[in-house]
């Protein structure tokens, strides 16, 4: 499988540069894997929503020209569809049973994603109703896409 994973913003604290460094080690064991940055947008004090929406429409074409036409597109939002690991990893075999080997997962900036990235998404990921930051969400992420392939080659660890 080749997983690329966007994310909006640089990752500035060593501590989650390290776990994102430590989980993408493990799962290149089982995968292809590129992270990939895009520039965030300043956001101005007291930013209106319609500020708020022309900063996501920015992202979200930066987001948009990173992905290929043959990409199969996952987002993740908080209103998508919730698994848990071992249903994931039946959605994971499923792609791969399926030709959706070239799969892009989207996590969105501090404001979210923004709707043409939404419109190009064939599937959305949700990981609780609650809100987690980018780049927690990206350890999470990776660290699931870890579990899966162990689950899918009934190697231990998921318990
Ligand atoms: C700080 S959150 C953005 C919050 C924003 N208010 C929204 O509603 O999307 C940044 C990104 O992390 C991801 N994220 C955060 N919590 C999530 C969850 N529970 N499930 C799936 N993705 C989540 C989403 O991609 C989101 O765009």
């Amino acid at each position: 499988m080749k997983l690329t994973i966007i994310t909006v913003g640089k990752l500035k604290e060593k501590y989650w540069r390290e776990a994102v460094k430590e989980y993408e080690k493990r799962l290149q064991k089982y995968a292809s894997v590129t992270l990939i940055e895009v520039a965030d947008e300043k956001e101005p004090n007291n930013a209106s929503a319609r500020d708020l929406e022309i900063i996501k429409e920015k992202e979200a074409n930066r987001i948009l020209s990173k992905i290929k036409d043959n990409q199969y597109v996952v987002t993740l939002e908080i209103d998508g569809k919730m698994y848990t690991s071992e249903d994931l990893s039946e959605e994971y075999q499923k792609w791969k049973n399926t030709g959706k080997s070239n799969i892009v997962f989207v996590i969105g900036g501090s404001n979210g994603i923004g709707e043409d990235v939404k419109k190009r998404s064939n599937h959305e990921i949700s990981f609780s109703k609650m809100t987690y930051p980018h780049q927690m969400m990206k350890v999470i992420l990776l660290e699931q896409l870890f579990r899966v392939n162990k689950i899918l080659n009934n190697e231990a660890y998921h318990k």
